[in-house]
């Protein structure tokens, strides 16, 4: 779910808020846990409830960072898009008459050593007989003049056939994929929805594929649901991939999680710890949605893909847990603030705290697409571009919007990494616009993100640079005193030890753990 392109990132349910859930519910009902309960004390167990369906929660107090689960996935394959991988390693990869394509059923490939050739989480020889036979239909149809529509569609469609294939190859995995919840009922009330999978999966595959005979129209549908609501975005060093596992799916969501996750870039099994301290009986949760948008998108997101209205607190907060970042400056009196009146309604007006300002929600709707689409229009290693946009909108938006702190995010990263602005090239008002970005991001994401989670690890990283920085020339300069000094010092440990202990958990070989190393080098050569 990145909203940028740098960053890192659904039935009809009248839902119980969050925190009621943290206590047992009446109609709750315990299912089977999986652990060796004999070893170690299971830290979750599978409940029940009428709004989750089947969810985890803390059978003790979980410290921060505990392991609760890591496991290969059941199934994976290329993410919903127009960008063609490899069917190996989930890299990019092109559709150029010189990409190198399977011998066989000529889908594009990395290169003839993938890792990932002949490997059931890769391009297995079953996917390949399978592809080759329908190759006119298939491969053929990707080339360099090929519309993205029809790269995506075609993309769309190969972990659909991998589920297909584990029917007859690994029916345990089958039987463990078809339990999950697909929201089929609800989806057929949705006419686009409905239509839009008949056309682009059902009919695509049970007649241009001629595969009607092994699988029937229902159960097309009902696999494009469990995609839908139970697949993670995973990907490493510039693979991306959709993936289902057995067990991560059960996760109930919140917009504030307890909870974060992380995959290893060779099996792909994913690593799902506690990002800060949880209470015993509190539901284990995860983000199902981008953290950093606004209350409209990530509600209007659950319920389109998930079928739930998410109600959470942070939902259920017009300031967004005191966050206040989808806030805007009001358009009338130009100094109250504009919120969501009652943000658990999509359609309710948003208005103004100091006078009668109020705008509908298909207009605020309209503003935010526009500012979007702006802010999309730039590169991400535009510093001019971005500096241009938050002057833009700063009339607009208030300072912590999520749109504002997108862009800031983005300069936050390439301030002090890109060619004229490396940080000896960079002037002190450019040093200092780095640290106050990184400071204001850091105190959002500190609410909405807390504790031990790639986020806070990744802007603490940027931000002990500018700190030392600017501490070093003050001090140089006679603007401060030793003691001021020191105290910035012991700031650049303290964010140089937490961005360590948190990037480290990101498996080895990822840039974040390379960053996690070069913060633990750092305090090395500190002496710390
Ligand atoms: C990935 S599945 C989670 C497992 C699912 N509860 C089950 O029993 O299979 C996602 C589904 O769980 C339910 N769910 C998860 N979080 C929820 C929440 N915060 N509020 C309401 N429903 C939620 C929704 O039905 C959603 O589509």
């Amino acid at each position: 779910m990145p909203a940028r392109k740098n960053h890192k990132a659904k039935k009809k349910h009248h839902q119980q808020p969050q925190h009621q859930l943290h206590q047992k519910q009446p109609q709750e009902q315990e299912l089977p846990q999986s652990q060796d309960e004999e070893t170690t004390p299971p830290a979750y167990r599978i409940a029940h409830s009428d709004i989750y369906g089947r969810y985890l929660v803390a059978n003790r107090e979980l410290k921060p960072g505990e392991l609760l689960i890591t496991e290969p996935p059941l199934v994976i394959g290329p993410c919903v898009s127009a960008d063609p991988v490899c069917l190996g390693c989930y890299k990019p990869v092109t559709l150029s008459a010189a990409q190198y394509r399977c011998p066989s059923c000529a889908w594009p490939l990395c290169g003839p050593s993938c890792v990932g050739l002949g490997q059931s989480n890769g391009h297995s020889t079953e996917e390949c007989a399978l592809y080759t036979k329908r190759r006119p239909q298939a491969a053929d149809q990707l080339h360099q003049r090929a519309a993205p529509i029809d790269i995506r569609d075609l993309y769309e469609l190969v972990v659909i056939v991998r589920i297909l294939l584990l029917r007859t190859h690994a029916p345990a995995q089958y039987v463990l994929i078809e339990r999950m919840e697909s929201h089929t009922e609800e989806r057929r009330h949705n006419a686009v929805l409905w239509q839009h999978y008949e056309e682009k999966v059902v009919h695509r595959l049970r007649e241009s594929w001629q595969l009607s005979e092994t699988i029937s129209a229902d159960e097309l549908h009902q696999i494009c649901g469990i995609l839908d609501v139970n697949c993670f975005e995973i990907g490493q060093n510039g693979a991306k991939a959709r993936t289902l596992y057995p067990s991560a799916f059960l996760l109930a969501h919140d917009c504030s999680p307890n909870t974060a996750h992380t995959d290893d870039p060779r099996s792909f099994a994913i690593y799902l710890r506690t990002s800060r301290r949880v209470r015993e009986h509190e539901a284990l949760t995860l983000s199902y949605a981008y953290t950093l948008q606004g209350t409209l998108k990530r509600r209007d997101f659950m319920h389109d893909g998930k079928l739930f209205w998410c109600q959470c607190q942070r939902c259920a907060d017009p300031r967004e847990l005191g966050t206040d970042c989808s806030a805007l400056i009001c358009g009338g009196c130009k100094a109250g603030t504009v919120r969501a009146a009652k943000p658990l309604d999509q359609d309710a007006d948003w208005t103004c705290d100091r006078c009668d300002y109020r705008l509908s929600a298909t207009q605020l709707v309209r503003l935010l697409d526009r500012i979007n689409n702006d802010l999309e229009s730039i590169d991400v290693h535009d510093i001019p571009g971005l500096e241009n946009f938050l002057k833009r909108y700063r009339e607009i938006l208030r300072p912590n919007h999520y749109l504002l702190l997108s862009a800031k995010y983005s300069l936050c990263q390439i301030y002090g990494r890109i060619e004229g602005y490396l940080l000896p090239q960079m002037s002190l008002e450019d040093i200092e616009r780095k640290e106050r970005y990184c400071r204001e991001f850091l105190e959002v994401i500190d609410v909405l993100e807390p504790g031990l989670t790639r986020l806070r690890g990744l802007i603490m990283y940027e931000l002990h640079a500018p700190i030392m920085v600017l501490a070093q020339h003050a001090i140089q300069n006679g603007q401060i005193q030793r003691q001021d000094f020191q105290r910035k010092l012991k700031e650049v440990v303290k964010m140089l030890r937490e961005s360590r202990d948190i990037l480290l958990l990101e498996p080895e070989g990822s840039s974040e753990h390379e960053m996690g190393l070069a913060a633990a080098d750092a305090l090395t050569k500190m002496g710390c």
